[in-house]
């Protein structure tokens, strides 16, 4: 039987209206933008094998004479925001009856520009929210053992309870054995074989569920999309978005259709879909016509192209063609603003639930 720890029904959206004068999809332009209702938050912090079905209040945005409205836009900036803040409240308490906070180190090999970035957005929201966090950098051409060690000596760091390797790691290091040499209870990203195991297996419970594909579910709860029953496809198939996204989609009761690179017409394939989660890291793949009118799009893809007007040198491309799905999607995520921060907020959040079991705190 499926126990359904999450007690609370999330009936309000984060969301706005897409302006359709304006497509360009900064948080910033997100942020100031009025927003409908907070719901009541519905982040368990601990891990549900599924959360109870909502009202589905954005399947369908078609007017009466059926011509599809702009989309609502899940504004996944403001939604994570308010996790965080949440979680900052449980550190504060963990530290007033503990004395102790929960404690995340980063491994970051190489000088990757993305990379950089986001780590220290992570490590700004740590901060944010009176997590620990440290930061080992390795040159680009550095020695597998040192990586490896220094991994080793977080695992035995008792201040430490989540460990992230950030990835891309360079050719020359094997994945594998660097990530299989992480502790299981401080594997916060999710990505140990047992974790994922765990996920995919029916009655099983993951230590920590992957970020994203934890936030893109958050996402869709708190944007009440019923999942359950619906027809999800996920676009690509990579261990850390596209495989743990579908299992988790599936633990929610999606039928789910993965589709890869080597799909035959996949826009067949999407027009019959009711959610669309993508994430293949090609820019605006999805195009308006490959979406069934009223589906909920959620953009994991973030491509990063030259612009130097930008702060960081670059800006980021979702992988869905936004101003077409957003004439045709009833509720989409746009990129910035979207899924990433979520990701960000989802690290925070199986870092402060690794402390708590670490720490036996409720
Ligand atoms: N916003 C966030 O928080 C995060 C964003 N990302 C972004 O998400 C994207 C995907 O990341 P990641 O999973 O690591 O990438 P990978 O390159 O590991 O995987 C991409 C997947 O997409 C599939 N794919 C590639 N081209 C196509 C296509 N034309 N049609 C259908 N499927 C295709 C690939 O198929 P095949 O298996 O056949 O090669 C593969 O399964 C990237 O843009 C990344 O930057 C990633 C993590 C977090
Ligand atoms: N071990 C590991 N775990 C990861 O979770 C992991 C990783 N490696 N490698 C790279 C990908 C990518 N990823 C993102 C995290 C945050 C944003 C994010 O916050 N994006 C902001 C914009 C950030 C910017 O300005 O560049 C946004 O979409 O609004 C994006 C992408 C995590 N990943």
């Amino acid at each position: 039987m499926m126990i359904v720890r999450r007690t609370r029904v999330i009936t309000n959206i984060i969301s706005r209206r897409v302006n359709s004068n304006c497509f360009t999809t900064s948080s910033s332009t997100i942020s100031s933008s009025p927003i409908l209702k907070f719901p009541s938050s519905l982040l368990s912090l601990d891990l549900p094998e599924i959360w109870p079905p909502s009202s589905p209040a954005v399947t369908n945005c078609c007017t009466a004479n059926d011509q599809p409205s702009a989309a609502l836009v899940i504004d996944g900036k403001l939604i994570a925001d308010e996790i965080r803040f949440r979680i900052a409240e449980q550190v504060r308490r963990m530290k007033d009856s503990v004395g102790k906070v929960p404690g995340l180190a980063v491994i970051l090999v190489g000088d990757r520009r993305d990379s950089l970035t986001y780590v220290r957005n992570k490590v700004i929201a740590c901060e944010d929210a009176g997590i620990k966090s440290l930061v080992t950098q390795f040159p680009q051409n550095c020695n597998q053992d040192d990586v490896i060690r220094a991994l080793s000596n977080f695992n035995e760091d008792p201040s430490i309870h989540g460990i992230l390797v950030q990835l891309p790691l360079p050719q020359h290091l094997n994945e594998e054995k660097i990530l299989s040499a992480l502790k299981l209870e401080k594997d916060v990203d999710g990505f140990h074989p047992l974790n994922m195991g765990n996920l995919a297996m029916r009655g099983r419970e993951p230590l920590f569920i992957p970020c994203t594909p934890k936030g893109c579910i958050e996402l869709l709860i708190r944007s009440s999309v019923e999942i359950m029953g619906k027809n999800a496809v996920v676009i690509g198939r990579s261990n850390i978005v596209g495989l743990p996204t579908s299992l988790l989609l599936q633990r929610h009761h999606a039928t789910v259709t993965i589709l890869h690179a080597l799909t035959k017409n996949p826009e067949q394939i999407t027009r019959e879909a009711d959610i669309v989660v993508t994430a293949s890291g090609v820019p605006n793949l999805v195009r308006g016509n490959w979406l069934k009118p009223g589906a909920v799009v959620i953009d994991v893809g973030t491509f990063p192209v030259e612009d130097p007007s930008c702060e960081n040198g670059y800006r980021l491309i979702g992988d869905v063609c936004y101003e077409e799905a957003s004439k045709v999607a009833s509720a989409i995520t746009p990129v910035p603003g979207g899924v990433g921060p979520m990701t960000i907020a989802m690290l925070l959040s199986n870092t402060l639930d690794s402390a708590k079991r670490a720490y036996d705190f409720t």
